[in-house]
């Protein structure tokens, strides 16, 4: 089975558009927990677009109280601000069960790429080192296309999230370009996992495409869905859009 850990981001963009507090994001969080998410993932910026270090930390007390998986995904390179601590100073202070790096600047939109491995090894390891004392599970966010899971597994990382941007365009074309991603995906997990690594996914995974993705693409430990179900939860509510996606992921 497929864990399915509801980022929560979105919430916070709605939230931030007006000030004040609504909608809630614990609320939206215990929302996705009662109707059986298996832990709750947020992305904090240093810009702070979204999730804000209080949000951090009220999460983690949610998360630590249900007894369930917290997934903080950051670029560990991108220096303290003024509200920002910094990545590894977050995980200092929460500790979440899973960090998840990213190699991603404030000028992005989103998240569009993995690490470059081969450049990055080395300084990433360290990082590796810092939150496994921590005693935090890590995962580094990757392309479909890298050929050096070995060195992320050789700096000491758990698992890989596979960048599933590129798969979402694909599935969305379908067709040709829809198969030779489902086997470029399916080749990549089967690269990290010959290595040691265990392999989680997410960016744009949707209600539409995840299901040929986890069909195809073998031992996916956990995905990570926040904008697409965020915003199928408008027409649907969260208990309902949540349950969709757990059948998917038990399917
Ligand atoms: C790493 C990843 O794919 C997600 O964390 C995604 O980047 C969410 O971030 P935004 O909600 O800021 O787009
Ligand atoms: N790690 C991916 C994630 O948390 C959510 O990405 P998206 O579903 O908002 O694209």
């Amino acid at each position: 089975m497929t864990a399915l850990s509801v980022n929560v981001n979105k919430i916070a963009v709605l939230r931030n558009s007006r000030g004040g507090g609504e909608p809630d994001v614990v609320r939206a969080a215990i929302a996705c927990l009662d109707a059986g998410a298996h832990g709750i993932t947020v992305h904090p910026r240093p810009d702070a677009r979204h999730i804000r270090s209080d949000d951090v930390y009220a999460l983690s007390e949610l998360t630590r109280a249900r007894g369930v998986e917290y997934n903080l995904e950051g670029n560990p390179f991108a220096p303290p601000r003024d509200g920002y601590p910094g990545f590894l100073a977050l995980c200092e202070q929460v500790r979440p069960a899973q960090a998840t790096l990213v190699p991603d600047g404030d000028g992005q939109l989103t998240s569009d790429h993995g690490f470059d491995f081969a450049r990055d090894g080395e300084a990433l390891r360290p990082l590796v080192a810092a939150l496994k004392a921590l005693g935090c599970r890590v995962s580094l966010f990757a392309d479909a296309e890298s050929m050096h899971y070995d060195i992320a597994a050789a700096v000491g990382a758990d698992r890989i999230e596979l960048y599933t941007g590129p798969y979402a365009e694909s599935h969305a074309l379908g067709g040709a370009p829809l198969d030779a991603a489902l086997s470029r995906f399916r080749a990549a997990a089967q690269r990290a996992q010959a290595v040691g690594l265990g392999v989680n996914a997410g960016h744009d995974l949707s209600q539409d495409n995840l299901a040929a993705f986890l069909a195809t693409v073998p031992d996916v430990l956990e995905v990570s869905i926040g904008h697409a179900l965020i915003g199928e939860a408008l027409y649907d509510g969260l208990d309902r859009t949540v349950r969709r996606y757990l059948a998917l992921c038990q399917a």
